[in-house]
């Protein structure tokens, strides 16, 4: 199962600003470039980790497994807009996403929609607990203390390869950029 009840929730609930971002199926980061000027990727930390609990689970790990993991901010002159947590297992790092550990400052989803045979789950979405741990990361991050914060999670295919990328949308995310009319 790819998300737990939790993840599954309904899209009329999310801020309707967010709606669209939130059901996205094409790249995010394209459609970021299109509403926001200077996107940059900001890598945060790029190595082995353990999964948390929840991506264990999605990801049918081992549960001592350590796993390929991306951390970065999308960011607008420098204003940080998505956090964005990424994780294949060492296998399929080999097998399908050999390019994740090097695409640097290059969006993933530069690779990932370039290449035909990739394909991607359904979309799930919620409204992050402060308990989980991708909450205290995004946190730490932009070093806020956002009342809510709303992510995204979708596991990419290649082959039988999976790739769990999970999209954090920064509190300030829905504030008008500087070019656009309050
Ligand atoms: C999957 C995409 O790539 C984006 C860029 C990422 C990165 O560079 O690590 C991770 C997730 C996405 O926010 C996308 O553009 O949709």
């Amino acid at each position: 199962m790819l998300h737990t009840a939790f993840w599954h929730t309904p899209l009329a609930l999310a801020p309707w600003s967010l709606r669209p971002w939130l059901s996205e199926r094409g790249s995010l980061t394209q459609r970021l470039i299109a509403h926001f000027p200077q996107l940059t990727v900001r890598v945060l930390q790029q190595g082995f980790r353990r999964p948390h609990p929840d991506e264990t689970q999605i990801l049918q790990l081992p549960s001592a497994s350590h796993v390929a993991t991306r951390e970065v901010l999308l960011c607008s002159q420098e204003r940080p807009l998505v956090f964005a947590h990424s994780i294949t297992c060492r296998q399929h790092l080999q097998a399908g996403f050999h390019l994740f550990e090097r695409s640097g400052s290059r969006p993933l989803g530069a690779l990932l929609f370039a290449d035909p045979c990739i394909r991607r789950s359904t979309l799930a979405w919620c409204k992050l607990s402060p308990r989980h741990p991708l909450w205290q990361k995004a946190q730490a991050a932009v070093g806020g203390q956002a009342a809510t914060l709303w992510a995204r999670r979708s596991v990419f295919y290649s082959g039988a390869a999976q790739l769990l990328v999970t999209e954090v949308f920064l509190s300030d995310f829905l504030l008008p950029s500087p070019c656009e009319p309050i």
